[in-house]
């Protein structure tokens, strides 16, 4: 049996939940059980707080994890990153009051506070910066109206709550992070079970990505409808009924999808469809 930690609770939780679950794996709970059994995939998923998840992986007491790379990095364990999963994506940036005029180099000698203090300290260094590291659990961005720090260091998404604060990023982000999958070694990645895990995860990822076109187009346009939808091999060109019509299916990038349409309507293709693709291994 494989033991692999999934986040029981935050930003990550449900996203980690509905990718494995569409990657065919059993990991919902039904209550508060801290451990879900996949008898028919021989994993278990132990649910936990994502802050601790490269701790259990990088001492080996679990083999396999998901969390964001700022945690892993922040936890200082020794886990190896198998592959990033393109959710939780956020930036690890400095905060300051809107107005204050503050810059990255005159952090120096300023009061930053933190939930992320390893991850912070590192970057310090970096910048050859001499700062009071104010660590706290969460809700960092109150902090400098509270009079307890300076400046913050702490993930942004969307901006909204450091824009609720009265706050501004300054610098470029330290850090751009994302869920990702880690191993308790390289040694286990090679093992067929997480193999198999990786493939189907991956499967899941590439579908996200791509949609399917289909549409039928002059046989004098095919050429060119082939440049515009070139798909991953080549596209698939089928007969219709009609010999001067012919029918086409390609892979094609989601967010290309709308443009794509316009420039096959353009040229002559006409009951263009595009579908969601539920899984794929290319
Ligand atoms: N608003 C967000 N959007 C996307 N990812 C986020 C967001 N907030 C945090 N994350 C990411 O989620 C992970 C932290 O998750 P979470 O918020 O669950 O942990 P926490 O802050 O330690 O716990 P909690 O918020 O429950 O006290 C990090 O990898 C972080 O980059
Ligand atoms: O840029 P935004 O989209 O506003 O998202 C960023 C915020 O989300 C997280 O907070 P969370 O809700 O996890 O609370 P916490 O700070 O107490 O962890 C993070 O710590 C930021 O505060
Ligand atoms: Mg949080």
């Amino acid at each position: 049996m494989l033991q692999m930690a999934i986040p029981n609770k935050g930003a990550l939780s449900e996203d980690a939940v509905r990718l494995l679950q569409e990657a065919g794996y059993r990991c919902s709970r039904s209550g508060r059980e801290l451990i879900v059994r996949d008898q028919a995939n021989e994993i278990d998923f132990v649910f936990l707080r994502p802050r601790d998840i490269a701790l259990y992986v990088g001492n080996g007491v679990l083999d396999l994890g998901i969390t964001g790379r700022d945690l892993e990095m922040d936890s200082g364990a020794a886990v190896t990153e198998v592959m990033p999963l393109e959710f939780g994506r956020s930036r690890f940036c400095f905060a300051v009051p809107k107005d204050s005029g503050l810059t990255v180099e005159k952090l120096d000698g300023l009061r930053i506070a933190t939930s992320y203090p390893e991850l912070l300290r590192q970057n310090l260094e970096k910048f050859g910066l001499k700062c009071p590291i104010v660590k706290l659990d969460g809700a960092v961005e109150i902090s400098i109206r509270l009079g307890v720090a300076d400046a913050i260091a702490d993930v942004v998404e969307s901006g909204a709550t450091l824009k609720e604060a009265g706050l501004a990023v300054i610098g470029e982000p330290m850090l751009h992070s994302e869920a990702v999958l880690v191993s308790r070694s390289a040694e286990l990645a090679d093992r067929p079970e997480v193999h198999k895990l990786v493939a189907r995860i991956k499967g899941i990822l590439v579908a996200r990505t791509y949609a399917m076109i289909e549409y039928d187009i002059p046989r004098a346009s095919v050429e060119a409808a082939c440049r515009i939808t070139p798909g991953i091999e080549a596209p698939t060109v089928s007969p219709l009924s009609n010999p001067d019509w012919v029918a086409v299916k390609a892979m094609v990038l989601c967010k290309q999808c709308n443009g794509i349409m316009d420039e096959l309507y353009e040229i002559g293709a006409r009951g263009i469809i595009v579908t969601d693709i539920r899984s794929c291994r290319l």
